[in-house]
């Protein structure tokens, strides 16, 4: 069972855990809120960083051996390595195995796509603090902001110490130990970033004050993106990463969010779309949390942000939880749904489906895979029913749904292709009709 899922006790020692879980496990569990004792333990010296070597071409590491390492690397046109530019490096401090991984991306290093014009404003967002919003109106599927992060640490508390903690300090200490650590060891890429890039890390938001964690790792764990694309993937290894940038950092949360976002390996990017059309001057939202669940669970999720939703489906939850229950129930009665296998000899009722597309519309979850369920079924559904403008429509709304969860750059390209592919489809379908008619 993960640590993170176990009720253990603060007061149980360093010697009693360790005969159960690796002191590594422990940094899953960091605490937050208002804890009453932060800092060192009496007796516990501050960890002194040791000198750390910087070698963007080795990759001749163990699998879990953590480095520090800027990324991507970038390539001239002669195939030999270089840097990217200072204001488009990110310092990371990942395993070997993440570092492999990276290096044989093909293409890695691929120049950063541009939105066809800036869409967004930072501003004030009541009770908020800081957001995004739109300075002109954004179509559903647009790139608003594709990011290079600052940086790429563990989504863990990190120590060098090695064993070295002692066998008498509680659970809690540990905790405290390792949060004091993990400050000192990001201290190091911190330090690399370039001064603009360095200054904009500090002026993000921290809303993990009182629980021990430094202003350097509270702002990782108040701003990080995590992507299954960036995790430890290698046998004995389950880390994830926090994916740290400077804009997209200001985006905050909505239940019913309008963008999605996704990891571009290449271009080692963070990019956004819209997820549905978004009127200007509306506030570009992300979510934190899983969608999938009524508002009560939403806010538990949300507490380690410190954050009470106040959402038009947190606030109106009592219309808004059976709408999220039916997108679950529905989302359930389709579990192991294969993208592109719609299989276009089974005719499912067009009913059932436009309810439940009107129900994720109305409960504003279109950033979600259910939703993309939905819209490819219909687009089937009323293929198979020969009703060609929703066919049309409905393959046009899956077609963004897709580009925004594959963002290959060429939208209409990629759309086009997927309508082509269905009216070849259609056209066999009738030539099938014909036939059995005769
Ligand atoms: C990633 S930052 C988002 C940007 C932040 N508002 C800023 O000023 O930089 C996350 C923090 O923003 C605030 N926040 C985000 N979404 C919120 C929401 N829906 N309601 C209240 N506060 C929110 C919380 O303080 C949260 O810890």
């Amino acid at each position: 069972m993960p640590l993170r899922t176990m009720h253990l006790d603060p007061e149980m020692t360093v010697g009693q855990l360790q005969k159960t879980h690796s002191i590594s496990s422990v940094g899953q569990l960091l605490p937050y809120g208002n804890i009453k004792h932060t800092g060192l333990p009496e007796g516990i010296e501050e960890l002194e960083q040791t000198p750390v070597e910087f070698n963007a071409g080795k990759l001749d590491y163990a699998d879990e051996q953590k480095i520090y390492t800027t990324q991507p690397m970038c390539f001239d046109e002669q195939g030999r390595l270089v840097g990217a530019p200072d204001s488009e490096r990110t310092e990371c401090f990942i395993s070997g195995y993440l570092k492999r991984k990276i290096a044989s991306t093909p293409n890695i290093g691929a120049r950063i796509p541009r939105p066809s014009s800036t869409m967004y404003r930072i501003s004030e967002s009541l009770g908020k603090g800081l957001g995004m919003f739109a300075t002109k109106d954004i179509p559903a599927g647009e790139l608003i902001l594709a990011e290079r992060p600052l940086m790429i640490v563990p989504i863990t508390a990190t120590t060098t110490r090695d064993g070295d903690i002692p066998k008498h300090l509680t659970l809690h200490q540990m905790q405290q130990v390792l949060l004091q650590d993990t400050e000192v060891v990001y201290k190091v890429l911190i330090d690399r970033l370039e001064p603009d890039r360095k200054k904009a890390f500090y002026e993000l938001a921290n809303s993990h004050l009182h629980n021990g964690s430094g202003p350097i790792l509270g702002r990782i764990r108040t701003n990080g993106f995590g992507f299954n694309e960036m995790r430890d993937l290698a046998p004995g290894m389950c880390g994830g990463y926090s994916i740290v940038c400077d804009e997209l950092s200001r985006l905050n949360h909505s239940c019913s969010p309008n963008t999605f976002h996704r990891w571009d390996m290449p271009s080692f990017t963070v990019q956004l779309r819209a997820a549905r059309h978004i009127k200007k001057d509306e506030e570009i939202t992300t979510t934190y949390i899983d969608l999938t669940t009524i508002a009560a669970n939403r806010q538990k999720q949300l507490a380690p942000y410190q954050i009470v939703c106040n959402c038009t489906s947190c606030a109106n939850h009592s219309v808004s939880d059976p709408r999220r229950l039916a997108c679950i129930n529905w989302e359930k009665q389709n579990a192991g749904y294969v993208f592109g296998h719609f299989d276009p000899e089974s005719k499912p009722a067009l009913g059932p489906l436009m309810a439940a597309y009107k129900t994720y519309v109305a409960e504003g979850l279109e950033a979600t895979s259910g939703f993309g369920q939905v819209l490819e079924m219909l687009m089937g559904s009323c293929a198979k029913h020969g009703d060609v403008p929703n066919t049309k429509l409905f393959a046009k709304k899956f077609g963004v749904w897709k580009l925004s969860q594959n963002g290959s750059a060429g939208n209409s390209k990629e759309l086009e292709r997927l309508l082509m592919a269905l009216a070849k489809w259609m056209s066999i379908m009738k030539t099938q009709q014909k036939l059995k008619l005769r």
